[in-house]
């Protein structure tokens, strides 16, 4: 017995020792390919942990628990340094901040990255589509949805009117206190669903379209649970099992009766007159499954991140009221000159595209991404004492690209960069002199070959919006006894996007128009 124990510790020993010569091997066939000069030199760590680094997990959860994640993430980057490693548990995690590895991640090294762990979160969620496949996959998705979005079908703005006109029947005419977060989630609902399928769920108009549940409250409901997959619940997903599948199986059934009965109905006996997304699913894949995921994955990847941005411009506007003031003025000047708002006149203003640019720096929907190597790769700067090295990364090393970090550094965006001060996109920056600092170091978007793909609707979406909402209330303010904090130190809840924890309350005056 005691033989077969030393035979099998002796095997374990070699065939570690084994894969470590490996390992180096390769470390040190990159390191020559890449980095002639300077040898790759691992990232800083977040120093040598107690308990395998339980302790720095545990101070992780903490910090989501208090909706606090992203000032945590924020404040060890600070510390030290914008490349550091985390090492728990015999796993390491590479975080990081800097324009040249998100680069590196997002395009000229794309192939060496998957986006497995994200896969791995939402699959059972949201099926398959274009937000979790990678590969062959990915590419024929992104194929068939790209003409839907050349089509450009919303330029005139019309695709929006009624959806605005519904959100604005649930304000009263007398305005008041209300939270436009969940408001804002049903609005891009209706929006988002009628720019795809060419027909409205018009959530905020029916509260149920299947007499029980309505469907903004299913995905919502869908959206909570990839919420409360926190890192540390992560590992005790066999716990929540049953609640968790059951809570997909009706979301699934709602999508399916979506398809079903709204959708696929219309489009048999009113035939649209361009093409719209269903259209191009059930011409492209044959299996229902595939054709609900599609759905899926692409409502998440538009609705929540264009409410997420809604609802922190409003945030933030309520909280600045120079900015507001400024904001107004230019809206009634240019509708003065242009009573017939379009895409071309919205473009036209200049401080309004500035303050949704300023409000994706401080609050960029998809705050941290994840990406898995597929090969031992290099990250091109962070390694070493002070930070200028590459680093070596072996194939399955996950890394976390924190934009909601990178658009902070005071070293990119100046000392104020804590704040919101939409005027400082007209002035000369620290990064504009590089090129590489000026196209990865703001990347709301992302960038490369999964750049987002729903960019120039959101954004129209999401100016008209604004402009349409300041027209109509005469004040908006911080309701009396909501506390304000300093940008960054309020309460974020993150799913796959980030929003604010506490809503967006606010006091609305007397409707105007
Ligand atoms: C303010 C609003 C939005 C923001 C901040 C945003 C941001 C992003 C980001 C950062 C990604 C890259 C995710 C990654 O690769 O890890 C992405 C991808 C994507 N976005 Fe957006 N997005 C917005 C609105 C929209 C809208 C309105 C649509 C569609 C109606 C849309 C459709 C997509 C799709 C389909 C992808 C996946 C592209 C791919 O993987 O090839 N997005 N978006």
């Amino acid at each position: 017995m005691l033989g077969l124990f030393a035979l099998a510790l002796v095997g374990y020993c070699l065939t570690y020792c084994y894969r470590r010569l490996r390992r180096q091997r390769r470390h040190w066939r990159l390191s020559l390919e890449n980095c002639q000069e300077s040898k790759c030199i691992p990232a800083r760590n977040l120093g040598n942990r107690p308990f395998f680094g339980v302790d720095e997990l545990w101070r992780m959860y903490q910090a989501y628990d208090e909706s606090r994640l992203m000032e945590y993430y924020n404040s060890d980057f600070k510390k030290s340094g914008y490349t550091i490693e985390q090492r728990c548990m015999g796993t390491s995690v590479i975080r990081t901040a800097e324009p040249a590895n998100v680069e590196a991640i997002l395009s000229s090294r794309f192939a060496d990255w998957s986006i497995k762990p994200r896969r791995q979160m939402t699959f059972n969620y949201l099926g398959e589509g274009i937000f979790n496949q990678d590969g062959i996959a990915w590419r024929q998705t992104r194929e068939i949805l790209k003409p839907l979005f050349n089509q450009r079908i919303y330029l005139d703005l019309k695709l929006f009117d009624q959806h605005i006109a519904n959100f604005f029947k649930l304000i009263p005419p007398g305005g008041g206190i209300i939270d436009l977060q969940p408001l804002f989630y049903m609005l891009t609902l209706d929006v988002s669903t009628e720019f795809l399928f060419g027909t409205s769920v018009s959530s905020l108009t029916s509260t149920a379209f299947d007499g029980s549940e309505t469907f903004g409250s299913v995905f919502g409901f869908g959206r909570a649970f990839l919420q409360s997959k926190s890192p540390v619940k992560q590992l005790l997903r066999i716990i929540e099992g049953t609640k968790f599948q059951d809570a997909c199986k009706r979301l699934h059934h709602c999508i399916d009766k979506l398809i079903h009965n709204e959708l696929a109905v219309k489009l048999t006996f009113q035939k649209p007159e361009r093409s719209n997304l269903m259209q191009r699913l059930t011409d492209s894949f044959d299996d229902h499954d595939t054709i609900r995921g599609q759905v899926l994955n692409i409502l998440l990847a538009g609705r929540d991140t264009t409410a997420s941005l809604l609802s922190w411009i409003f945030f933030l506007l309520a909280r600045h009221s120079r900015v507001l003031n400024k904001l107004r003025q230019e809206i009634n000047s240019t509708c003065q000159q242009n009573p017939k708002l379009s895409h071309g006149v919205l473009r036209q203003m200049k401080y309004l595209q500035l303050v949704i640019k300023e409000t994706l720096r401080l609050y960029p929907a998809v705050a941290a991404n994840v990406r898995t190597s597929v090969s031992d790769t290099i990250l091109p700067t962070g390694g070493g004492s002070d930070g200028s090295h590459p680093v070596w990364v072996p194939k399955d090393t996950t890394v976390m690209f924190n934009v909601y970090a990178m658009h902070r550094r005071t070293d990119l965006y100046g000392d104020d960069a804590e704040d919101f001060r939409p005027e400082r996109w007209d002035e000369p920056r620290l990064m504009q002199a590089d090129l590489m600092l000026r196209k990865w170091g703001y990347l709301p978007f992302n960038g490369g070959p999964r750049i987002c793909i729903g960019r120039d609707f959101a954004e129209t979406e999401v100016a008209y919006t604004i402009v349409r909402i300041l027209q109509k209330f005469s004040s908006i303010q911080v309701p009396e006894g909501v506390e304000v904090v300093k940008t960054g130190q309020e309460k974020q809840s993150l799913t796959l996007v980030m929003f604010s924890a506490d809503g967006c309350k606010m006091e609305l005056g007397e409707k105007v128009l």
